[in-house]
């Protein structure tokens, strides 16, 4: 029956596949450093026979009318560019598959009007959202003074210290560098305040948007492995302070010799 099932689903395109963990945009807004995924959630990965499958997490972007929300998930979802403005009406979603370390994953990405007065409809949606994303246009400054309260209005949605948070500037292609340049001093200060990672895209000609979800993806993937092995191994695991994953031996297939695993995530 699962081998029959297995055969309707398309296999992932080659672009979703993660293994190596993908690199943060600049140093100096980064949510973490890695390079790896952490060993414990590698192991996991491997020990995996496909019940943790059905994997998914929720995305939320947010952020001004006319700031690029929709064009920049149909760039990376649909791979075009309207240049044409259709206001989102409400909400609307998409569902992206990845593969990570080997185990199928999917993003299901909420994209919200900007307009006030959808807010409402809009904002009923935030709850549960792993992962938001605030989004400003780089050629208009005063998008990005309203991420704050953007964020602040997902983050009253959602439980404290439960999503990543990214701060994106859109239509890079309509700024010069050294605007750019300017803009994103003035947004990774933001990005710091608002504990987000910083990144600059565009959705028409693509620049970082490919590498911007893949890196979305592989932290909501990693941080949802590691909540489903503290579940899974209950009172054994446990997160300590600075992001410290501590994992019993007997459980956690940790090497012989250490009675513990002390991996630091960032
Ligand atoms: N040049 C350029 N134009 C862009 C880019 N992203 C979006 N736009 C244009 O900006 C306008 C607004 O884009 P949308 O994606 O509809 O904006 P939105 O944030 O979804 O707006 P609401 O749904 O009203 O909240 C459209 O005309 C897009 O073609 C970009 O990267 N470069
Ligand atoms: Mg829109």
């Amino acid at each position: 029956m699962k081998s029959s099932l297995m055969h309707l689903v398309p296999p992932v395109s080659r672009d979703r596949i993660i293994s190596q963990f993908p690199k943060w945009y600049t140093p100096e807004a980064c949510l973490q450093f890695k390079e790896h995924f952490h060993a414990q959630v590698r192991a996991a990965c491997q020990r995996s026979t496909g019940t943790v499958g059905l994997k998914l997490s929720k995305v939320v972007v947010v952020g001004d009318l006319y700031v690029g929300k929709t064009s920049l998930i149909n760039r990376f979802c649909k791979d075009n560019f309207d240049r044409d403005y259709k206001a989102t009406i409400g909400v609307d979603f998409e569902i992206e598959r990845f593969e990570i370390v080997g185990v199928p994953y999917n993003l299901q990405i909420w994209d919200t009007a900007g307009q006030e007065k959808f807010k409402c409809i809009a904002s009923a949606y935030y709850r549960g959202a792993e992962v938001i994303i605030t989004v400003f246009d780089l050629a208009d400054i005063q998008t990005l003074d309203h991420t704050k309260q953007w964020l602040e209005d997902a983050l009253r949605e959602n439980e404290p210290d439960s999503s990543f948070i990214f701060l994106v500037g859109t239509k890079k292609d309509l700024v010069s560098d050294a605007v750019c340049e300017r803009t994103e001093l003035d947004a990774i200060r933001f990005a710091n305040e608002m504990q987000a990672e910083y990144w600059s895209v565009s959705a028409k000609t693509g620049e970082n948007v490919k590498e911007f979800f893949s890196r979305v993806a592989a932290l909501a993937f990693e941080q949802s492995m590691i909540k489903e092995l503290e579940k899974t191994s209950g009172r054994m695991a446990q997160i300590g302070a600075g992001n410290l994953i501590k994992l019993e031996k007997n459980l956690m297939e940790i090497p012989e010799g250490n009675t513990q695993a002390s991996l630091s995530c960032c």
